[in-house]
């Protein structure tokens, strides 16, 4: 059977309206028009061509990155894109470059840390793009400190300036993208040193290049810190360095809506948390969840109607071999991917609810709910990034050797990935806030305070640290009140045995450094708890289309009896769930893979992804992968000549065993 009958006989096979799911997946019916509108245009444009991203050299890439995001401005102006459709557009390209940074980043921390007259005098000329910016917070040698950045900002009352001064090499900023070579300002983080006494770290604009001709102003050293991993992929970025020496900026450049330095020098702390000043991160990591779903469904999707495509062993007698999706271990891999990208796209969906509220909250002074949103946005920042990356390279061992070929797509998609697991937070790092966070909620259970929003679970405390799980038979794994039942007692008996660890120790920082592991999983726990129960939550709505809930069902089931699977050691040491009901669980989990086979391609397609999005000759939407896989294998420039540059020196002599003439 060729590629494409396989796939047109998939399609046929679906037991749900894919148009219906599709507008589930997108979160609205006019949010999927949007991004079904959006991804067409991109894909129409030849100028945002990606097929030869693997064979540019570093500076080809980086310029066809500069004219693929002056081409981008250029339309979302022509067409007057709203701020939805041009965020859609922008991502649609799939080309990261200083774009994501100036907006995502820079105008962001200036619209949340600045005061009303800061935003006034630079917003405008940031949103017309007079100015380019990018957020340079990061030094080489302190990233996930941010209290132990060195870079200082001194303020000299004689000339109502701040000195900017990198005192140290490590102080260097280091990492920052789009600072290498394209950003004109930034968003500097520096101690602030008011008549010699140091207030910790704040944030300045800084202008770092001249707006006639793009040189260095005087005092500052800049460049972009090399070549990063993988073929294309994040290289079309300028992460970059950079270095004060003795730069001054006017007083009115210290963002300064939360904290102020008077022109005589006064500081005036802040009378909200000082953590705001963070702010532009949380915001940045609940859009980071969000854009972990779309990573996953697009690894997912590939590795789906590959699996549909390829066929393997099986045939008696010359007859059709079977599809390697009809094989169990093939189903264990990759359904349960399938299942977390629905997953963190719901997860992805309430984070972004939350956020909303938190920052309406704050805006009307009341910081009640700050570290709840804290943990939850760096938590699922940390469980779904690391998730997808593990995903994406399981998808490539997947699609068998020809994953590993660049133009499956995969290998970009994982080199372009990856890092999530870094920036915006080492994800280690970030898991720890959840422990702290959990830590101090289990302390003050008996203090009769009701925890609440996502550690609500924990007030019943009582209830989940002796109940026994009463799965009696398979299909008990489908009622949503007994597996949410298993994830609370499971998080909350991980966190208490962390805190009552704790306890053993007279020194409580010196305890959780001894623990860091433990908390580290207790965290992960109560993040998956999470997940599943938004999931479970959704299904709870009203959801529109033929066998379209059905669907959600099985794919909620799927992800949380995989993590049962993949994480029994948690349920059966804590007691959470008994060997045997953790067998029933693989039972109905076996059940489901078979439910879901027959819809699987259908489920990849309600992504709507174009093939340009996808970018991969295994994902193709017609399944017409041999005659392509050759196309592009014509197309290596290797290919340009039968017989290779370099034959003559230094095949022909080993052939001719003529060593001696061989230039080495
Ligand atoms: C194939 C091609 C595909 C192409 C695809 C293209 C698609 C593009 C999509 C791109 C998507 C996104 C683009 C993003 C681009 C990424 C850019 C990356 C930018 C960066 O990395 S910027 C730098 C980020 N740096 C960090 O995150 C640093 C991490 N460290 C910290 O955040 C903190 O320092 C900390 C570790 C969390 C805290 O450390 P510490 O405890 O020492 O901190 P403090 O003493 O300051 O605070 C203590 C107190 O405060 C609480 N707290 C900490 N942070 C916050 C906060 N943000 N909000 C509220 N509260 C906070 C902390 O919990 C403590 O509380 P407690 O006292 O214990 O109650
Ligand atoms: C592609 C990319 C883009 C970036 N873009 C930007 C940008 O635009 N602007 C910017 O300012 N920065 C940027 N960064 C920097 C990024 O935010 C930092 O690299 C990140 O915060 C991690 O900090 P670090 O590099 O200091 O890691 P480190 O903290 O040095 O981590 C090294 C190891 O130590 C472990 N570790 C560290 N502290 C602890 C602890 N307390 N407990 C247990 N383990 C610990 C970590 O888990 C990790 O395994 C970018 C980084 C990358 C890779």
């Amino acid at each position: 059977m060729e590629g494409d009958d396989n796939l047109a006989h998939e399609r046929n096979k679906a037991e749900f309206d894919v148009n219906e799911m599709k507008i589930v997946w997108a979160g609205s019916r006019q949010a999927f028009e949007v991004s079904n509108r959006m991804s067409r245009l991109v894909a129409s444009d030849p100028v945002f061509d990606k097929s030869n991203r693997a064979v540019m050299t570093r500076k080809e890439l980086f310029k066809n990155t500069l004219r693929k995001s002056a081409h981008a401005w250029k339309l979302i102006n022509e067409l007057c894109l709203s701020d939805e459709e041009s965020t859609i557009f922008k991502y649609f390209m799939d080309q990261p470059g200083f774009l994501d940074l100036h907006w995502r980043m820079f105008v962001p921390a200036i619209k949340g840390q600045g005061t009303e007259e800061q935003k006034q005098k630079w917003l405008p000329l940031a949103n017309k793009m007079q100015i380019i910016g990018c957020y340079a917070q990061t030094e080489l040698g302190h990233g996930s400190n941010v209290q132990g950045l060195e870079t200082t900002a001194t303020f000299n009352p004689q000339t109502d300036q701040f000195i900017l001064h990198s005192p140290t090499q490590t102080s260097s900023k280091w990492w920052p993208g789009g600072l290498g070579k394209v950003s004109t300002h930034a968003v500097v983080y520096a101690r602030l040193i008011t008549n010699g006494k140091d207030h910790g770290v704040h944030g300045f604009i800084v202008q770092l290049r001249n707006l006639d001709d793009h040189s260095p102003l005087p005092g500052i050293t800049i460049g972009d810190i090399g070549v990063k991993f993988g073929n294309g992929a994040y290289n079309s970025m300028d992460n970059g360095f950079l270095m004060f020496d003795k730069f001054c900026i006017p007083r009115d450049q210290m963002l300064m809506r939360l904290s102020k330095v008077t022109r005589e020098g006064k500081y005036v702390p802040s009378d909200v948390p000082r953590q705001l000043m963070y702010g532009t991160m949380v915001s940045v990591r609940q859009t980071i969840v969000s854009n972990a779903s779309v990573a996953m469904a697009r690894a997912v999707c590939i590795a789906t109607r590959y699996s549909a495509v390829r066929r393997q062993f099986g045939s008696q007698n010359g007859g059709v071999e079977t599809q390697v999706i009809d094989y169990k271990t093939q189903q264990n891999r990759l359904f349960p991917l399938l299942a977390s990208a629905y997953a963190f796209r719901f997860v992805g969906e309430w984070l972004k609810w939350l956020y909303t509220d938190v920052t309406q909250r704050l805006e009307a002074s009341d910081f009640a709910t700050l570290p709840e949103a804290h943990a939850c946005t760096a938590g699922l920042k940390s469980m779904t990034t690391s998730a997808t990356s593990d995903g994406i390279e399981e998808c490539r061992k997947l699609c068998g050797g020809h994953g590993y070929l660049w133009c499956s797509g995969l290998p970009e998609l994982f080199a372009v990935y990856v890092p999530a697991c870094t920036y915006e937070g080492d994800n280690v790092v970030l898991q720890l806030q959840v422990a702290r966070f959990l830590m101090k909620t289990v302390a003050q259970l008996s203090s009769g305070n009701a925890p609440a929003g996502t550690t609500a679970y924990m007030g019943r405390a009582k209830h989940l640290l002796q109940c026994r799980s009463s799965i009696q038979k398979a299909e008990d794994w489908l009622n949503p009140a007994m597996v949410l039942e298993a994830f609370e007692a499971r998080a909350l008996r991980m966190a208490v045995s962390c805190a009552n660890n704790l306890k053993k120790f007279e020194n409580q920082e010196q305890g959780f450094s001894e623990l860091l592991a433990d908390l580290v999983e207790a965290g992960i726990a109560h993040c998956q708890l999470i997940v599943v129960s938004k999931f479970i939550a959704k299904l709870e709505r009203d959801i529109k289309g033929k066998g379209v809930k059905n669907q959600l069902k099985n794919l909620c089931y799927i992800y949380a009896l995989h993590l049962i699977h993949k994480h029994l050691g948690d349920f059966l040491s804590t007691n959470t769930i008994t060997p045997e009901q953790a067998s029933l669980a693989n039972n109905q989990l076996r059940s489901l893979y078979s439910q879901l086979r027959p819809n699987a391609v259908a489920l990849v397609d309600a992504f709507d992804y174009t093939d340009h999005y996808l970018g991969s000759v295994l994902g193709r939407y017609d399944g017409n992968v041999y005659p392509k896989l050759f196309e592009e294998a014509l197309k290596d420039p290797l290919n340009d000549s039968v017989v290779p540059d370099g034959y003559h020196e230094y095949i022909r002599p080993f052939i001719k065993q003529d060593l001696r003439s061989a230039r080495l």
